[in-house]
C-alpha cells in the first residue's frame, strides 16, 4: 500500500550556512524566526540570505508571536515570504485581517492541550495551514520538547475537513521520527532536532532524511 508523503519543514535558520544546509536537504519548507527567540533572525538578514542561496526550491515561513499588522509588513519588504505562521495568542480576527491586508497565506500555531483539536474550529476559513506544537511554560516554541502524539489524529481529522495542512512540532529528532510518521501527519517541522552547537547540522540533517527514506520504502 503506497502511504502518502510527509511534508518537512526545517525551521529556524539563523545564517547563510543555515540556509544552504536546509536547501540542499529534502525539506519542503525553510523557516526563519522573528519573535523573541535564541533563533531570532532580522528580515534584512533573512531577506539577503535568501537572495544569496538562489535558487531555492523551499517556500519560506515567516514565524511571528503576537506580532502587529505593521511588523509583518515590514518583514515582507525584506524577505519574499510564502507563508505566515503566527505562533502566539492570534486571534481569528486578527488573521483575518492580516490576510485582507496583506494576502499572504497565514498558518496558525496551536500549542496542544487536551480536546486542543477544537481551538483549530475557531480558524476554520482562515487559516491555511496548522503547526501543533509542545505547550511548554514560558515558551512559544523551538523547545525541543515533544507532546503526546496519540493527539495527533484529532488534529489531522479537523484540519483535513477545513481542507488545510497540519504539521506536527515539537521535539522531533532522527530517534523519534519514525513513530510520528506512522500517524500519517501532512507534514513535519523540525528546529531543535536538526542543530548542533546553535547551527544545523547536516549530519542531524541526513539522520532525519534517512530516517524518513527508510520508513517511505518499508510502506511502499
Ligand atoms: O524556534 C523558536 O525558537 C521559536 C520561538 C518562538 C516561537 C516559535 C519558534 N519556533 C517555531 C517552529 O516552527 C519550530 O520549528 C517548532 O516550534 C519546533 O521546534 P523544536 O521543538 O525545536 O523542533
Amino acid at each position: 500500500m503506497a502511504g502518502k508523503t510527509t511534508f518537512l519543514k526545517f525551521c529556524g535558520c539563523r545564517s547563510k550556512e543555515d540556509l544552504l544546509l536546509v536547501k540542499e536537504s529534502r525539506a519542503d519548507l525553510a523557516g526563519f524566526i522573528f519573535a523573541p527567540s535564541k533563533r531570532r533572525v532580522t528580515p534584512e538578514d533573512a531577506g539577503k540570505w535568501v537572495m544569496e542561496n538562489q535558487p531555492l526550491k523551499q517556500q519560506l515561513t515567516g514565524v511571528f508571536v503576537n506580532p502587529s499588522l505593521d511588523e509583518i509588513k515590514a518583514a515582507l519588504v525584506n524577505v519574499p515570504l510564502d507563508i505566515v505562521q503566527c505562533h502566539g495568542d492570534e486571534t481569528p480576527g486578527f488573521l483575518k485581517e492580516l490576510k485582507k491586508k496583506t494576502g499572504i497565506k497565514i498558518w496558525k500555531a496551536v500549542r496542544h492541550e487536551q480536546a486542543g483539536w477544537s481551538v483549530l474550529k475557531e480558524f476554520a476559513g482562515v487559516a491555511d495551514g496548522y503547526v501543533i506544537d509542545a505547550r511548554v511554560e514560558g515558551a512559544y516554541g523551538g523547545t525541543g520538547t515533544a507532546f503526546d502524539w496519540d493527539a495527533v489524529p484529532m488534529y489531522l481529522q479537523e484540519a483535513e475537513r477545513q481542507g488545510v495542512p497540519c504539521f506536527i512540532a515539537g521535539g522531533i529528532h532522527a530517534e523519534n521520527i519514525t513513530k510520528l510518521l506512522s500517524y500519517s501527519p501532512d507534514g513535519i517541522d523540525i528546529s531543535s532536532g536538526i542543530e548542533e552547537d546553535c547551527k544545523k547540522s547536516r549530519k542531524k540533517i541526513k539522520d532525519i532524511e534517512g530516517m524518513m527514506m527508510q520508513y517511505e520504502n518499508s510502506i511502499s
